[in-house]
């Protein structure tokens, strides 16, 4: 792969509120360090695309930001979250999840019903309220874009829907939880067209209550959907911008090579 000079970034900062903001982020799994300098401030209810090749750090970058990384590498640097710096031994991270969730690149819901893959985390948090629950799975459900198609089914089993309703309903289980920032890891790599542009208006719907912070390898996805845009490489953020300008107007050569599909 062509060297860059991981000295010339481009990092741009923004006026709006901010959800989470990163400072010095680094990744060590056992001795090897994955990621370097990750340094981002991600703007409320907006979708910030994280991009980059393989192997470039988007995900173990995204998994620190809800503490995913917790048991197979060791994360340096501060995320600051509500004026708390979560990435500290202090933190409760089971409580820290509902506030910041994820959904992943495989739709993996429950062997369950689709009504108990919602109530599931629920009631493992304490809501036992019959009429509650029920407000809840219609309302994470209609917020997915997915309660038209199941609300005469809640009792089937969820392993039964399509790979698109199952990451729907992943992205509903998720949200269920009422969480501020929700974390998508390639959401919609395993799934086919239509079900990848259900997705996608799900997200852009979504983003009017959440701040959503994807990881894609699809750069049309990443121009489509999201406000901002975070370019990877080498376990460096070498560019963020908003994703216009990131697009049309790269400041970092390895961007402008990267987005127009010289390397990755
Ligand atoms: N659990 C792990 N243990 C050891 N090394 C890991 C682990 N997870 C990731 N890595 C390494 O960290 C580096 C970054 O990987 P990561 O999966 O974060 O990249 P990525 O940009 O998300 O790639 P992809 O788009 O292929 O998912 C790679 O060198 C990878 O091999």
């Amino acid at each position: 792969m062509k060297k860059y000079d991981l000295n010339d970034t481009y990092i741009a900062s923004f006026d709006n509120e901010k959800a989470i903001t990163t400072k010095n982020i680094q990744v060590f799994y056992g001795k090897d360090q994955a990621f370097f300098n990750g340094s981002l401030a991600f703007p409320r209810y907006k979708i910030t695309a994280l991009i980059g090749a393989s192997g470039s750090g988007k995900s173990t970058f995204l998994r620190c930001l809800n503490r995913m990384n917790d048991d197979v590498a060791t994360v340096k640097g501060d995320i600051m979250y509500r004026g708390l710096n979560i990435n500290s031994k202090k933190i409760n991270v089971y409580e820290l999840r509902k506030h910041i969730g994820m959904v992943f690149q495989r739709p993996n819901p429950f062997a369950k019903s689709i009504n108990n893959n919602i109530t599931f985390s629920l009631k493992a948090h304490g809501m036992k309220n019959k009429k509650q629950l029920r407000q809840r799975v219609e309302k994470s459900l209609k917020d997915a874009a997915l309660w038209d198609e199941v609300h005469g089914e809640l009792n089937q089993s969820a392993l039964a829907l399509s790979g698109g309703q199952k990451q729907r309903l992943c992205i509903a289980r998720a949200i269920a939880m009422q969480p501020d920032i929700l974390l998508l890891d390639e959401p919609a790599s395993a799934l086919d067209p239509v079900s990848t542009a259900e997705v996608e208006s799900t997200l852009k719907e979504l983003k009017k209550k959440y701040t959503i912070i994807i990881v894609t390898h699809n750069m049309q996805q990443a121009s489509r959907i999201s406000d901002y845009t975070a370019f990877f490489y080498m376990g460096h953020v070498l560019e963020y911008n908003t994703t216009k300008n990131l697009f049309t107007n790269p400041h970092v050569k390895a961007t402008e090579d990267y987005i127009s599909g010289n390397f990755g």
